[in-house]
């Protein structure tokens, strides 16, 4: 914990326990949670119903007085309220060095988190790369935290110092905001500012020049001369000046000050580069902006301001690493897994855990923890406190908004690891465009997944009919997924550089959080068995054709498969005007050459030359259920096998939209076992085998692949993309360090057209062989 003068931060670790199967895992989700210093109970509140009190990663059991726990603990807090957290929790606080914390949290979030930190200009952020962050090239740096007050502090490799500090911080814009405009919200007074004109209030260089620039020393007529320095001019009062005016000449002037001192400093320690963290910040572009400006202006352009996303938790997060144990644990599972951020913010709990706390519940004043009964609200409450009001917090709208989306919890995963044949290495982006700069293509994906949701809404509770809360956890659900959007609208770079595939998982989790674990199981089902009916007259057929026309029909008929895709609104048209049949017919008798890609002569030639030699063993990436995976790629990996090819088939861990997941799809082989011979000796020999791919998501990110997938890897010397979503929005462009084949069908018009140009339409498909 970081019990600030203003705010206490509040960072846990919840340890991951057991994968889906049962086995234990290592790793686990860091957590980010902030109350204000003035409503400590809530804090305690969250503790205890979150269990935090009773032990674990973090907290040392057993060791503090009476037998509770410890907590490691900064800031002035710490010693405050050491007496309230023993009382009324068994919590003994550890006290630990506040700028040892700041500088422990700050070097492990640069180090260690995607996107961390970014410089800031002209209202857009760019993010700066991991390789400019390494050990090597991080120090030494300058950091300033900007909370109630303000530390400076110069950071080396090996230790640090503060260097300077000021009075003149967070607590002192937030005091004189509310004596002079009377607000209390944080975030009113925030934006407020954001429509305001500090002309009103601040002497600027013009008013004393009379409109004119100031040019021999640089100084532009719209320099701030004298914050407040108007005011004198017109001999105004308070009544004079507008709120809004008032708020934004404050943050000015509060946020040059910190920037010009903070220059100084690292102009006086030869330090090139200085990041900014503290509550003060808050993300907030004007704050941003200026200070950006201002170290620009008075380093004369040699400096540049660099923020961080977690601003606010550096103590608390210094904090729990000096834990002993819980900094074994991360850098251990860290040195193999992991760290993946996820923003689904776990601020609304899943209605059961509501269910326990009510029973349980006899301390608290406020039932704040607890998902509304009735739906959401998307509203203000007009008597703000100036913090979250009960209300706010059973609104997960609000909640998402007024909690500060910029951060997300950190997964750590140990199990995950970089995919062995990936051969870009850290240039790798699974993404096929940067949603960041792309503005045409981010407005087109928000609108489509927008446009997605009821549908998806309607079959969350189709697939619970006898769940009495489905309706509201799909509504919760609906709220919260779309509220990820508008945040996305509003503020492209909220959650760093995340692409497309980020979106269709952010999607996934928000229905896994709602406890939503599968919602086309039913659907899969039924289509795996009626596709399974059909194989062996399939198999039957594509024996009896010559070598050429076989390879052909089996690669046209993982295409027509792939039209199975619950997730596109193309197919979802397509249903109801057809039966599932009359689609698989249509696609079948459509796929035809020549294809918008089209490299089939070239995996013709290598596969069926005279002397061709065959590959050793190959992965194969899989996407839909039904038709596409049983019709389309166990056809296909048949054929490898019967060529002397070892094919391992990966499949998603869990669930996404009706892509086969790895435990399916090995009820899947068992059940071809007795339609098929030539399957049921390459499964028992294990020539045919499944590996889950540790994805949940209809994409593909290969810097995070299943352990058991990479080590597969290792003697593969073929791998197949299938579908949409792993071989075009991911992996289009990827280049791997063996032969490779994409295949997939593109089931929106508009992403042919982006593809293929104008010629390019819904339906073509992609048939792409790279060679090593
Ligand atoms: N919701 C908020 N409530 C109060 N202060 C906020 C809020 N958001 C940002 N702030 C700003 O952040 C400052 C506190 O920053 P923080 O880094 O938490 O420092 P401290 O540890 O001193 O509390 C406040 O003084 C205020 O300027
Ligand atoms: C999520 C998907 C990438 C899955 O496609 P697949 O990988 O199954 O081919 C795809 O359904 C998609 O991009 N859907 C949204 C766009 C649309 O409705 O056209
Ligand atoms: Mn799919």
């Amino acid at each position: 914990m970081d019990l600030g003068g203003s705010l206490v931060k509040l960072v846990y670790f919840s340890p991951s326990g057991t994968d889906a199967s049962g086995r234990a895992v290592a790793g686990g989700r860091l957590h980010f949670r902030k109350f204000p210093s003035a409503h400590l109970n809530d804090c305690m509140d969250f503790i205890e119903f979150k269990k935090l009190h009773v032990g674990g990663s973090g907290t040392t059991e057993g060791d503090g007085e009476d037998g509770g726990v410890t907590v490691k603990a900064t800031g002035g807090g710490a010693y405050k309220f050491s007496k309230t957290f023993q009382d009324r929790l068994g919590i003994t606080l550890q006290k630990e060095d506040e700028m040892a914390c700041a500088v422990a949290g700050a070097n492990f979030l640069l180090e260690t988190i995607r996107d961390e930190a970014f410089t800031y200009t002209d209202d857009e952020k760019a993010f700066i790369s991991k390789d400019a962050l390494t050990r090597e090239s991080l120090f030494p740096y300058l950091l300033v935290n900007i909370g109630s007050g303000v530390s400076i502090i110069k950071v080396d490799k090996d230790g640090h110092e503060r260097v300077s500090g000021s009075n003149i911080g967070g607590g002192t814009f937030w005091g004189l905001c509310r004596l002079l405009t009377g607000l209390k919200d944080y975030d009113e007074m925030l934006k407020l500012s954001a429509q305001a004109d500090n002309a009103k209030v601040d002497m600027l260089v013009g008013d004393i020049y009379g409109g004119r620039d100031y040019p021999n020393i640089g100084l532009s007529s719209e320099t701030i001369a004298s914050s407040f320095g108007r005011v004198v001019m017109d001999e105004g009062s308070l009544e004079d000046y507008s709120k809004a005016d008032i708020t934004l000449s404050l943050l000015r002037m509060i946020s040059y000050n910190i920037a010009h001192i903070s220059t100084m400093n690292a102009v006086k320690y030869g330090l090139k580069r200085i990041f900014f963290g503290g509550y003060f910040i808050r993300n907030h572009a004007y704050t941003m902006n200026t200070i950006s400006f201002a170290v620009d202006f008075w380093s004369k352009g040699s400096l540049k301001a660099s923020f961080l996303r977690h601003e606010g938790f550096l103590g608390a997060l210094g904090a729990f690493l000096q834990d002993v144990e819980a900094q074994k644990n991360l850098s251990n599972a860290a040195q193999q897994g992991t760290w993946i951020e996820k923003f689904i913010k776990c601020s609304v709990p899943p209605t059961g855990m509501d269910r326990k706390r009510s029973a349980r519940t006899s301390h608290s004043s406020k039932g704040s923890l607890t998902t509304p009964a009735t739906p959401p609200r998307a509203r203000r409450d007009k008597h703000s406190s100036g913090e979250e009001t009960p209300s706010d917090r059973n609104d997960p709208t609000q909640l998402l908004n007024s909690a500060g989306l910029q951060v997300g919890v950190l997964h750590l995963e140990p199990t995950l690891e970089t995919f062995p044949l990936l051969r870009e290495g850290r240039d790798y982006d699974p993404n096929i465009f940067d949603m960041l700069t792309n503005t045409t293509e981010r407005d087109y994906w928000l609108d489509t997944l927008e446009r997605l949701q009821s549908g998806l809404v309607e079959r969350a509770l189709v697939s619970e009919p006898s769940s009495s809360d489905a309706k509201e956890r799909a509504e919760n659900f609906d709220n919260v997924f779309k509220s990820h959007l508008s945040r996305l609208r509003e503020e492209p770079a909220a959650y760093g550089r995340i692409g497309l595939a980020d979106l269709f998982e952010m999607r996934e989790e928000c229905l896994r959080f709602f406890r939503f674990n599968d919602v086309y199981e039913d659907v899969k089902k039924q289509e795996n068995e009626s596709a399974l009916l059909v194989l062996p007259d399939l198999l039957a057929e594509i024996d009896s054709l010559n070598d050429d026309e076989r390879l052909l029909a089996i690669v046209e008929g993982v295409l027509a498969g792939n039209i199975f895709d619950w997730g596109s609104q193309g197919t979802l048209d397509l249903y109801r005007n057809g039966t599932i049949l009359e689609i698989y017919r249509n696609a079948r008798s459509t796929v035809n050459r020549p294809w918008a890609i089209d490299d089939y002569d070239a995996l013709r030639d290598r596969l069926n030359a005279p002397n061709a030699k065959q590959y050793r063993k190959a992965l194969l990436f899989c996407d839909n259920s039904g038709a596409d995976i049983i019709l389309g790629m166990l056809p296909f990996a048949r054929e490898l096998l019967k060529r002397g090819t070892s094919v391992v088939l990966v499949a998603n861990s869990l669930p996404a939209i009706n892509d086969i997941t790895a435990t399916e799809l090995t009820g899947i082989l068992q059940a071809t076992k007795s339609l098929d011979s030539q399957l049921e000796i390459a499964i028992d020999s294990g020539a045919l085998s499944v590996v889950s791919s540790g994805s949940g998501s209809p994409c593909l990110d290969f810097r995070r692949l299943s352990n058991e997938a990479c080590v597969a890897a290792r003697d593969a010397d073929l791998i197949v993309l299938e579908g949409m979503g792993r071989a075009i929005h991911t992996n289009y462009r990827a280049q791997f360090s063996c032969d490779t084949i994409k295949l997939a069908m593109i089931k929106n018009q508009r992403l042919a057209e982006k593809l293929f140009g104008p010629r390019g339409e819904i339906w073509d498909c992609v048939v792409r062989f790279e060679a090593a």
